[in-house]
């Protein structure tokens, strides 16, 4: 009997996907691992938004692999020690995973491939579980990753994706595995109340509504905040309950600008991860220094309680960052006003706001997060890098009814109309009235230091 393990890691789903598939053609039984990596907590990765997410992940896994005669092993502590205890006391020859980008991934990868060799297990990588297509598959002329969006989109939408491949009819796991029980939602610390629940069974179903019902009109209604549009589905792709190269090609097959212009959206995901797998270090390092002089959290501790709180005063703000603080998730355009307020605005160091979202974010990735967060800093991706958000026009342009303000700040329920956006400007009386803090700053005051900290006049 050939016994062969599946690590599985950001990839927590059964359809689609290429390592499991691979272990149930070299074997006869598989074990599908999960370890609860103790440096990942150690790194502060397991936010607690995030653990509740990724536990329903597991538990529906395991139902999963119970429904076709397996289940899930799990496993807790340093993951290159416990994968190789697995793979020895079942006798593997083989493990195999999904490829990662990070640095903490490829150096996991490494340490891996030492140890069960040293066991005489073969370690099997596979590509494109998480992104679309791999990272580093397609580069320019000269480079090893494109360093901006549009051409890697022209060129990666030529690429031809491998098959969708379904959910395997069975998985044989060796009984003498012993696993630990599954992490319960139950069991985590103070949550975001409106967190979504996780899981690929409902990320499947989620993808399946929303391609049905609002994906034909995504592309004219992705920006419009109160709407909420867009189809949520981040954190199932963080985890990987959805599987990138299915989505792709499940859109492309229904057709149409909406399933076009969700498909550019996936491609962003890929974009940023061929250039973190080329320049890991910018997970932490300006990735095109402007050689900012950032206000640091502790020189602007007021601002950035106000920021982190949604009390800045600015309306859309505020509702953006109440949003994060309840669902644990912020609409895209909301992540970008939000993220200009503090980078551009208060000029403070755009790693500060990074931590926040990373904490909060129930599909905070460090690819996504700090990738994003750089090109609305104008240290990333950018090709104009000195743009600044105003957050009035934003919140006219984006918000017009002001719908989406009067949801997430309470105290703004009263006030009728665009004057949502600018409470400082109602009668002082009224404005009085209102539990609503000023404004933080003048925002022509912040425009002015932002455009003298880069040498713009
Ligand atoms: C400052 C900032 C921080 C961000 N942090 C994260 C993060 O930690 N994790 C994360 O997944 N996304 C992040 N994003 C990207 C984007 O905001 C979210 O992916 C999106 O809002 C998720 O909502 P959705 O699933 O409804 O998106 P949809 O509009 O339905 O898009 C479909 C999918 O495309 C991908 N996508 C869309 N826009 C982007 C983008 N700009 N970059 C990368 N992928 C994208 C996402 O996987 C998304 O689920 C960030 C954006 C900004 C501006």
């Amino acid at each position: 009997m050939t016994v062969a393990v599946v690590l599985f890691t950001s990839d927590l789903r059964l359809h689609d996907h290429p390592p499991l598939r691979a272990a149930l053609a070299a074997a006869d039984e598989v074990v599908p691992l999960f370890v609860r990596d103790s440096g990942v907590h150690a790194a502060g990765f397991d936010a607690p938004n995030r653990a509740a997410f990724l536990a329903d992940c597991l538990w529906d896994l395991d139902a999963s692999l119970r429904r076709r005669g397996g289940r899930l092993v799990v496993r807790t502590g340093p993951v290159v020690r416990e994968t190789g205890a697995v793979a020895t006391e079942c006798g593997a020859a083989e493990v195999h995973m999904a490829a990662g980008v990070s640095g903490y991934a490829r150096r996991r990868e490494e340490r891996l491939r030492e140890d069960l060799g040293r066991r005489g297990v073969a370690l099997r990588v596979h590509d494109a579980v998480n992104t679309a297509v791999a990272a580093g598959a397609v580069t320019p002329a000269g480079s090893d990753h494109y360093a901006v969006f549009t051409p890697y989109f022209r060129r990666w939408s030529q690429e031809k994706l491998r098959g969708v491949w379904p959910a395997p009819r069975t998985v044989r796991v060796p009984d003498a595995v012993r696993g630990e029980p599954l992490p319960s939602r139950e069991d985590l610390p103070v949550l975001s109340p409106g967190l979504p629940a996780g899981g690929e069974t409902r990320g499947r179903e989620r993808f399946a509504r929303w391609a049905r019902s609002r994906m034909p009109g995504y592309e004219e209604g992705h920006d419009d905040l109160a709407g909420d549009a867009t189809s949520r589905l981040s954190p199932y792709l963080h985890f990987g309950a959805l599987s990138p190269v299915e989505l792709v090609q499940r859109s492309r097959s229904r057709g149409g600008a909406g399933a076009e212009a969700f498909v550019r959206q996936l491609c962003w995901r890929d974009f940023h991860h061929q250039v973190l797998a080329a320049r890991p270090e910018a997970s932490r390092r300006d990735y095109r220094p402007r050689h900012d002089r950032w206000r640091t959290e502790e020189e602007a501790a007021e601002d950035v309680a106000a920021w982190r709180e949604g009390r800045t005063g600015y309306p859309i703000v505020d509702a953006a960052l109440r949003q994060l603080l309840h669902e644990g998730w912020m609409h895209n355009r909301a992540r970008l006003l939000a993220a200009s307020f503090l980078a551009k605005t208060l000029y403070v160091d755009w790693r500060v706001g990074a931590r926040h979202f990373l904490d909060l974010l129930v599909d905070g990735d460090l690819v996504n997060n700090q990738l994003n967060w750089q090109w609305i800093a104008g240290t990333g991706t950018d090709s104009r890098p000195n743009r600044v958000l105003n957050p009035v026009r934003q919140g006219l342009r984006y918000d017009p009814s002001g719908a989406y303000v009067r949801r997430w700040v309470p105290e703004l329920e009263g006030v009728e109309g665009r004057n949502v956006h600018t409470p400082w400007r109602l009668p002082e009386e009224r404005r009085a009235a209102l539990d609503y803090p000023a404004p933080l700053l003048d925002l022509t005051e912040g425009l002015v230091r932002f455009q003298h900290a880069r040498g713009l006049g």
